[in-house]
């Protein structure tokens, strides 16, 4: 079998499309505000790419850059000041922090209803307990390209790897929300190789390049790789051996091309969402 590569680009471009047509009829423009502090590379490509999808979509969009040696204090009183702003809908503060700004301190800081990273314990908290609010895009992001895929959800045996605050653990509450059977591994997970074969549903999100060789992934799995690494020759690399992936799999994303456009997509969705439920509208 060769693997249907999943074409997260096509998918994010339309998702987006149709969020440009949502906001047309609009009477208003939701307003999305980046904060960006220092120069992080990877940060800077996110940045950019988000900054050109929010304007070509209709959003009131800005980032704000602030240098390295920013304080805490200083970042928490522009929060407070983007919280209280009635034209921003969404607040994004892009990660990670330099270490003198503790990153918890400063998502606890975003007004729930402006968070559209979902990263806030009160998102984080409503999704774990099935009530509604505001998603992480990235796992949001992944659920719409395994509907893309034809995923049969209930009841498939999903596999997550990795166990952030920001892609694992939101993933498992999706994949369960969806009633899949879900196993979450990590580092110290005994026997990586054996968890990961037994996926019919694999995501791969742990920050290691080709970490998930050929040999892990079952006869038809569906793959999805979150990762997004600096390969040795600058390239951007998955978590998952690509080629070796393509004979076994049914499915899988590519990188670049995958997760990284409906992570941006999925971010607009979010500031769409926010500023229609600040505004008690319905959100369709
Ligand atoms: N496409 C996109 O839009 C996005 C991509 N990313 C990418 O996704 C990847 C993961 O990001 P993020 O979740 O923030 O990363 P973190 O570093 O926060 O988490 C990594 C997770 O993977 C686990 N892990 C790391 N190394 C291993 C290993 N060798 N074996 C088993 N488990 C391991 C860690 O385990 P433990 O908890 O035990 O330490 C941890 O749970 C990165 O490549 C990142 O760049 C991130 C966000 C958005
Ligand atoms: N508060 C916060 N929220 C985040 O969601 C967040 C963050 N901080 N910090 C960094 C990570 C990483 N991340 C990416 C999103 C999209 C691409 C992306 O668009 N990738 C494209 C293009 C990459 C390229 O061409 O270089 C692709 O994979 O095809 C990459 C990386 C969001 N993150």
């Amino acid at each position: 079998m060769t693997a249907t590569i999943i074409d997260g680009k096509a998918v994010a471009e339309r998702l987006r499309a149709g969020l440009a047509e949502r906001i047309a009829a609009l009477p208003f423009r939701p307003g999305l505000r980046v904060v960006r502090i220092g120069d992080d590379p990877a940060s800077g490509v996110y940045v950019r790419n988000k900054d050109r999808a929010a304007m070509a979509a209709g959003f009131d969009s800005a980032t704000i850059h602030l240098p390295a040696e920013t304080s805490e204090a200083t970042l928490l009183a522009l929060i407070a000041r983007l919280n209280a702003d009635p034209a921003v809908d969404g607040i994004l503060v892009q990660l990670p922090l330099p270490s003198q700004i503790r990153a918890d301190a400063v998502i606890a800081a975003v007004d729930p209803a402006k968070d559209v990273d979902g990263f806030h314990p009160i998102n984080a908290g409503r999704l774990a307990s099935r009530q509604p609010g505001l998603i992480p895009c990235t796992p949001k992001g992944v659920m719409h390209l395994l509907r893309e895929a034809g995923a049969t959800l209930p009841g498939a045996r999903a596999v997550v790897l990795g166990r952030s605050q920001i892609v694992g653990r939101p993933m498992l509450q999706l994949l369960l929300a969806a009633d899949c059977t879900v196993t979450v591994v990590h580092s110290r997970t005994r026997d990586l190789p054996a968890e990961c074969r037994r996926a019919e549903i694999l995501v791969a999100a742990v920050g290691q390049p080709a970490l998930v060789r050929g040999d892990w992934i079952a006869e038809g799995a569906i793959v999805i790789d979150v990762g997004i690494n600096r390969g040795a020759d600058g390239k951007l690399i998955g978590d998952v051996a690509f080629a070796e992936a393509l004979p076994r799999a049914a499915a899988i994303t590519p990188v670049p091309g995958g997760v990284g456009p409906m992570t941006i997509a999925c971010l607009l969705e979010n500031t769409l969402e926010a500023a229609l439920a600040r505004r008690s509208l319905p959100a369709e």
